[in-house]
């Protein structure tokens, strides 16, 4: 092995959670030279982050004015802060309270469900792609959810006993309010309420994330999440209840994404700035780090089956408004090539 591929196998198999216990030799490769206080020092948007009442486009209640606010909030965020999805509090902190006791395993435990070099399944932290690659402040655990019959139960922790149910049950969840928001962002645009549904085809998955940020004495100089935009349809962000760290870029500035208590934060995925012909932004967002509390937070990507092509929907192509993106098929393979190369795999699709 050279002494560079050694290097970054040490990386690799160091979780976030040791190197706080040893900061002193924290790899550079955490460290961004630039960092400085604006990764605190995000703004507040003085409207805040778009709110938008679910409640108010289920059917059978659909209130324009708030599909209206829907796509204006798509188009210029990316992203919305769902309320009254219909989850209780209760079963949100459920969600919370077994991921948090997953991280809080001993280290014997959570290895158990550790991904392999080219697992992008398991437990593990950020995965290196490239030597000079900056690396995420989290570790993580990564789970397709959906379907049924993908699920690698190899990978689902046994410990607490009640975790696999509630992901169960959390994903079935997940699963119904993708269909209500692509319903109503079809209708947003005047086109008809399975449009963009039909288009995740017969094998349409979820993928989890289990993110969690430890405390980093570094906080100015260590980024969570380092920028980046969702390869997904749709993500549900299920924030943590005290600690902020999520911010999302628009005209150039970096916004904080507060907490709004029962809240689940929605955001399109280059996917979906695909299949509207860049009516609806798939925002670039980052995570920053916290001196002194941990955070974590559940991520869940929805994507189209991956033998799916991927292209502008017709009626969204018009003399305005000509088609902006080439067709793509399995956008995931796609997101990662580009990734590693520093670009943003939606250039794989823009014309
Ligand atoms: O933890 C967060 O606030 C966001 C995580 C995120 O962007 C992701 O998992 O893709
Ligand atoms: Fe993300």
């Amino acid at each position: 092995m050279s002494e560079s591929q050694s290097s970054a196998e040490a990386v690799f198999v160091k979780r976030v959670q040791d190197l706080v216990l040893n900061f002193e030799n924290l790899p550079k490769s955490y460290i961004y030279d630039e960092g400085g206080p604006g990764f605190k020092h995000a703004l507040s948007p003085s409207e805040g982050i778009p709110v938008i009442d679910l409640d108010q486009i289920i059917p059978p209640i659909t209130s324009q004015n708030e599909l209206a606010k829907l796509k204006e909030a798509l188009n210029s965020w990316g992203c919305f802060q769902a309320i009254n999805h219909g989850m209780t509090s209760s079963f949100m902190d459920k969600v919370r309270e077994i991921s948090k006791q997953f991280f809080e395993l001993p280290k014997e435990e959570k290895e158990k469900y550790a991904r392999g070099p080219n697992d992008i399944e398991g437990y593990g932290n950020d995965t290196t792609f490239i030597e000079s690659q900056k690396l995420d402040w989290a570790d993580r655990l990564y789970l397709k959810v959906h379907p049924q019959d993908k699920r690698k139960f190899k990978f689902w922790p046994e410990i607490p006993n009640d975790f696999r149910d509630t992901i169960v049950e959390y994903t079935e969840k997940i699963r119904l309010l993708n269909e209500v928001i692509c319903k109503a962002m079809a209708k947003s645009l005047n086109l008809e309420e399975d449009c963009f549904l039909n288009e995740y085809g017969d094998n349409d998955e979820i993928i989890m994330r289990l993110n969690y940020y430890p405390p980093c004495p570094m906080a100015d100089q260590v980024l969570g999440v380092k920028p980046h935009a969702d390869g997904s349809t749709i993500t549900f962000l299920l924030q943590d209840k005290e600690v902020e760290g999520l911010q999302v870029l628009k005209d150039n500035l970096w916004y904080k994404v507060p907490i709004i208590s029962d809240a689940l934060l929605v955001n399109v995925g280059d996917q979906i700035e695909i299949l509207s012909n860049g009516n609806f932004l798939s925002p670039i967002h980052r995570v920053v780090t916290n001196t002194e509390k941990e955070r974590l937070t559940i991520a869940m990507f929805c994507i189209p089956d991956i033998e799916k092509e991927i292209k502008p929907v017709e009626k969204l192509v018009n003399e305005s408004r000509p088609v902006l993106y080439r067709p793509v098929k399995n956008y995931t393979e796609i997101f990662f090539t580009y990734y590693q190369q520093g670009k943003r795999p939606i250039e794989a699709s823009k014309i």
